[in-house]
């Protein structure tokens, strides 16, 4: 089976389009409580969570107690539950041949974001792995995703259109990452390429809302994973709170999708 028939799977049996992010703030925890404080927050979240993505820069920034602290999260997430490493590598063929075992066979994760910037060749080795997903920066949340990725190119294309329809073409196994924050850009895309998976960062915290992302991405298993990490982890004291604001954005994405 590939990442994105288990994903559509899982999340088709749960009917839930989110993605917990699981991104420890080095603020709120010594390291030695990042694991099971994680644990926690996974064990509470599951019935709603049709995927897990740590991002690895939030457990390197403890140096190598976080390294394991990120290896025991990945421990206590169960196989059938997908996960993303959020790592967003971006180099040289040989290096990006590093960065693909690293992600895949080290870690084991099940996809990985990438940064597309270096082009194709930097990407084959990720996309080597037939069998996990790869999830190209297409149109990102920041507030300064439009300084490179809005710029009208000769044709009258933006680049981030560009590069959609660029990786449309890069294989089963390529999809892209569009935010939450710009839903017109989201809208595009998908129009561009109904076909590629997309994962959908930057509702909660930074301002995106259910009800744009479903308007312009529309309701798809599989092809439409909304990411939530500080606004679900850190919604209150406890897992509790993490698991009522995973249960809500779940259900805001289901009425989205009817309308209501
Ligand atoms: O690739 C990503 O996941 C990503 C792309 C993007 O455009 N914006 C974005 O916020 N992200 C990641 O998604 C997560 C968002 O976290 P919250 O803002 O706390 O929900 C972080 O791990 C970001 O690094």
């Amino acid at each position: 089976m590939t990442f994105i028939e288990r994903l559509a799977a899982r999340s088709r049996a749960l009917d839930s389009l989110v993605c917990v992010g699981l991104d420890p703030d080095f603020r709120r925890h010594r390291v030695e409580e990042v694991a099971p404080f994680l644990r926690d927050v996974i064990a509470a979240t599951m019935p709603y969570a049709a995927c897990y993505k740590p991002n690895v820069a939030f457990f390197e920034q403890w140096g190598i107690p976080g390294l394991r602290a990120l290896e025991a999260v990945l421990e206590a997430i169960p196989g059938e539950v997908p996960v993303i490493g959020d790592a967003k590598r971006g180099d040289i063929g040989s290096t990006a041949e590093a960065y693909a075992r690293a992600l895949f066979e080290a870690w084991g994760f099940d996809a990985v974001t990438v940064n597309p910037y270096l082009g194709r060749d930097s990407v084959e080795p990720f996309l080597a792995y037939r069998d996990r997903g790869v999830y190209l920066l297409c149109r990102t949340s920041n507030p300064g995703a439009g300084d490179f990725q809005s710029l009208e190119l000769s044709d009258g294309t933006r680049l981030y259109e560009h590069v959609a329809a660029t990786v449309a073409g890069w294989g089963a196994n390529a999809g892209l990452v569009v935010g939450a924050t710009a839903p017109a850009e989201l809208a595009r895309v998908r129009e561009l390429v109904p076909g590629l998976p997309l994962l959908i960062p930057g509702v909660g915290s930074q301002g995106g809302t259910p009800g744009e992302v479903i308007g312009a991405a529309g309701y798809r298993h599989g092809y439409v994973l909304v990411n939530a990490s500080r606004s679900i982890v850190y919604a209150g004291a406890g897992p509790e709170a993490a698991a009522n604001a995973a249960r809500a954005l779940r259900d805001a994405l289901r009425a989205a999708r009817n309308g209501s």
